[in-house]
């Protein structure tokens, strides 16, 4: 029987990064003069992690990768846990991905949060050996159509692109047994599912559980953005989301039936802020409410209550139009408008 083996962190930050011509900017406490201070590798260069990985193979230690970009929270850490509880190695890699990004999109003020990143990853290394302290533009693409247009992919075009291109790259780069993504991304799982079986790559995809706020909202690096103004009423969309959801399990599978009870939740929540002066509100708009197929993210007249279907959405809370000097403010002073995904899996039912 193989013995079991710490689950080590190692970090790929944003060098990793998939272009040995891409420059980078890290902040000097990651320069190779101070790497004994980590508890894990940290690899800024594709040649050191293929010599790496490939000594991992010949000692039989398997692989699961966590492709993130940064701003680490404790959806992440629920990621990296579970890939640490299959895997004897976790590579987590750290790169806000600019091709996933449009134009007019939050690339410049995308959070980026290094030292409280490989902080937080320091910490679940030791926790984890806590556990187990027994043993040791222009280019190439990958496009996967039509999942990757909509949904996301109408708001933000060359977003799938963007994560199946540099999945693609990771996934050759480290060859991980397991790769691990959050469900709160539900196209984005389902988008590298479908790469995955359609060019034949070599590693198994793992969905984990979104990891929410205690009131429901799903946990994002973006959320630091929402000052508690815009944090209260951001919880919307889970809360239409569940109305809808309620309704499937009540036995409605028909679109309407189902949609509407997510449409009465952010309409009466909408009216109610519009209600509101400006230093009192929180506006947001809704970008779509869906619901699809599990696997081709069709829009569904009517569920298929045998396959389920995938409820999903997103919305964009708008900056604040006035602010007060009493409320606590978020990053970039609710100045920068968020968009919100959520989702939620109806189940098959028997
Ligand atoms: N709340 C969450 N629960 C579980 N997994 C999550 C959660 N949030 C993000 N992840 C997963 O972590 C991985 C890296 O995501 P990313 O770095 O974009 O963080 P994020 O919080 O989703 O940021 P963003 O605000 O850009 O959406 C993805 O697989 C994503 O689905
Ligand atoms: C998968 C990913 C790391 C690719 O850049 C990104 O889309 C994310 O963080 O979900
Ligand atoms: N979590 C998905 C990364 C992005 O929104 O670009």
């Amino acid at each position: 029987m193989a013995s079991k083996r710490i689950a080590r962190l190692d970090i790929l930050p944003s060098a990793t990064a998939l272009s040995t011509r891409a420059k980078y900017l890290l902040p000097p406490c990651l320069s190779h003069s101070a790497p004994h201070t980590r508890t894990f590798h940290v690899f800024r260069e594709v040649a050191p992690l293929r010599k790496h990985r490939r000594e991992l193979l010949l000692i039989g230690d398997t692989v699961g990768l966590v492709p993130t970009m940064g701003a680490l929270h404790a959806g992440h850490l629920s990621l990296a846990r579970q890939a640490a509880a299959e895997n004897s190695r976790v590579f987590v890699s750290i790169y806000v991905n600019p091709t996933q990004f449009g134009v007019n999109e939050d690339l410049d003020s995308y959070p980026k949060t290094w030292d409280t990143d490989t902080h937080m990853l320091e910490e679940l290394d030791k926790e984890l050996s806590r556990d187990d302290s027994t043993l040791p533009g222009k280019g190439s693409f990958v496009t996967i159509t039509p999942l990757g247009d909509v949904l996301e992919g109408r708001t933000r075009p060359v977003f799938m692109r963007g994560v199946a291109t540099v999945c693609t790259k990771l996934f050759n780069i480290v060859e991980p047994e397991q790769v691990f993504f959050g469900q709160k991304d539900v196209q984005q799982t389902v988008v590298i599912k479908r790469m995955v079986q359609d060019f034949h790559i070599n590693t198994k995809v793992r969905i984990v559980p979104t990891e929410r706020e205690p009131d429901g909202l799903a946990m994002s690096s973006r959320n630091g953005y929402l000052g508690e103004r815009r944090r209260k009423i951001g919880v919307v969309l889970s809360q239409a989301l569940r109305a809808a959801e309620a309704a499937y399990r009540m036995g409605k599978c028909g679109r309407d039936d189902i949609l509407a009870l997510a449409w009465d939740v952010t309409n009466r929540m909408g009216m109610e802020q519009d209600a509101l002066s400006e230093t009192e509100r929180a506006k947001f708009e809704v970008d779509y409410i869906s619901l699809a197929g599990p696997e081709t993210l069709d829009e569904l007249e009517e569920v298929d209550a045998s396959k389920g279907a995938i409820l999903s959405g997103a919305i964009k809370m708008l900056p604040l139009e006035a602010t007060r000097d009493d409320e606590k403010l978020g990053r970039g002073n609710d100045e920068v408008p968020v968009r919100l995904i959520d989702n939620i899996i109806l189940a098959p039912q028997k």
